[in-house]
């Protein structure tokens, strides 16, 4: 992108005003035009996104000289727009979720500072500039695609004195038999996902959003994943998870009719508060995988265990990744192809009343546990305008019989009510805070 385009996108008159100065601008590496990167724009809902030329006009990236930035380093997602980064655009190769409790003595005043200040540090962070005492933690790298989002947990309206605001959205999550669940690594009154393509990028967002919270909130949890880096396949493809399965194929498409209905809060909903509008609902589980328990079993149970192939994430049912499941295929057996506990047929949205969601999640991988296994699985995030008419019914029924139940513990859990995104000129929350 050409450092043009981010000219009058500086935060002045906002409080902890960041510098308005490219990071490699810091370094003195960037000519008068930067590389060829994207813009990816969040205006108007789902990841538009443009090739923006930048040619080297100084000739500043010839030999010796700096190089130009990748497409990975330079595309830059949006701050500003219907709704908030971090939701449809591309998985990121490194995840922070960050959740914050508001400290003792707090209230909205404090969070109405806070997210202030966070949503000045995004916007910076995102167009791939430095804030202000900056760490270096960045220094050379792009925006590197970096999103972060946030969002009010269901304690969030009572410490700030708003609870005639709190969705109903965000009441309790119904109890699961197959929960294992941390109360100190669930919930919050705030959440932060960061996502980038970068890790340092991704770290540096991290530091400037904890250090942003200042004495206003305190970090309750902190999850770090991690996905596929971008140009490690040969072509673009849906990303794997940690038991070697093609995970995201069925997700929603921003193309289909009812995408947003599905995923955005929309605008004058029947019993929606309407500072949700445009918002989105967050439910982040931390799912441990019992991988030694997995990779015991043969291929051809794993794939029953899913109702696709591992290869290349086909239905058993025939075809390709993309094709339609056949749920009402037998074989010669009398069985149905894709058994009746499989992942797949379970969760499909014709088996759950049309009930579906946008997964976007992190693998994680925290060493060994106590008990010698890996510490590792997924960070599972998912998005819907309703999570009644999303996460619940789907989980609901995965936990009464899914295949896949005996090689994973929900270990963590939270309910996030994300805003839409900020118009220009306002923060993220704005809309609750001051109304
Ligand atoms: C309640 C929602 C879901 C949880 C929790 C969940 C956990 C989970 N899933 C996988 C791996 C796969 N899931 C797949 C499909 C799939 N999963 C859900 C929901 C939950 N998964 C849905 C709605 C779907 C799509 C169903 C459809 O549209 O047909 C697949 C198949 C490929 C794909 O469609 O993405 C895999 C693989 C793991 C490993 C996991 C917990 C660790
Ligand atoms: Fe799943």
């Amino acid at each position: 992108m050409t450092e043009s385009d981010n000219s009058g996108n500086s935060d002045s008159g906002r409080e902890s005003t960041p510098v308005d100065i490219s990071r490699r601008r810091l370094l003195g590496t960037v000519g008068a035009a930067g590389a060829t990167g994207l813009v990816i724009g969040a205006a108007g809902g789902v990841g538009i996104s443009s090739v923006v030329s930048g040619d080297d006009t100084t000739g500043a990236s010839g030999a010796g000289g700096p190089q130009a930035l990748t497409s990975v380093g330079a595309t830059e997602v949006m701050f500003h727009g219907k709704h908030q980064a971090g939701i449809t655009e591309p998985l990121q190769s490194r995840g922070h979720l960050i959740a914050f409790d508001l400290a003792p003595g707090a209230g909205r005043k404090e969070a109405m500072a806070l997210l202030r200040r966070w949503s000045a540090t995004a916007k910076v962070l995102m167009a791939g500039k430095a804030p202000a005492e900056d760490t270096g933690i960045a220094l050379d790298a792009g925006p590197s695609s970096l999103t972060i989002t946030f969002g009010f947990g269901r304690t969030f309206f009572d410490r700030t004195g708003l609870a005639s605001r709190r969705p109903g959205q965000l009441d309790p999550l119904p109890a699961f038999s197959s929960d294992a669940l941390d109360p100190r690594r669930s919930e919050g009154d705030l959440w932060v996902q960061i996502g980038a393509d970068d890790a340092l990028v991704a770290f540096h967002a991290l530091r400037a959003v904890q250090k942003d919270a200042g004495d206003a909130a305190r970090v309750r949890w902190q999850m770090n994943g991690f996905n596929r880096s971008a140009g490690a396949t040969a072509k673009p493809m849906t990303a794997r998870n940690l038991m070697g399965q093609v995970d995201g194929t069925g997700n929603p498409k921003p193309t289909e009719p009812d995408f947003d209905r599905r995923i955005f809060v929309p605008a004058g909903a029947t019993g929606a508060q309407e500072w949700m509008a445009g918002g989105s609902y967050a439910v982040v589980r931390r799912i441990r995988m019992l991988l030694d328990d997995w990779e015991k079993l043969p291929l051809d149970r794993q794939e029953k265990v899913i109702g696709r192939r591992k290869s290349d994430g086909a239905p058993l049912s025939g075809g390709s990744e993309t094709t339609e499941l056949d749920l009402n295929k037998f074989g010669t057996d009398g069985k149905a192809v894709i058994p009746d506990n499989a992942h797949s047929r379970i969760s499909a949205p014709k088996q759950n009343g049309g009930a579906a969601m946008l997964r976007r999640p992190f693998s994680f991988h925290d060493g060994i546990g106590p008990d010698g296994t890996p510490d590792a699985g997924l960070l599972f995030v998912c998005w819907q305008a309703d999570p009644l008419r999303g996460f619940v019914p789907v989980q609901r029924k995965l936990d009464r019989g899914d295949a896949l139940s005996a090689f994973i513990r929900h270990e963590s859990s939270g309910l996030f009510a994300v805003p839409g995104g900020p118009a220009e000129g306002e923060y993220v929350g704005q809309r609750l805070l001051e109304a």
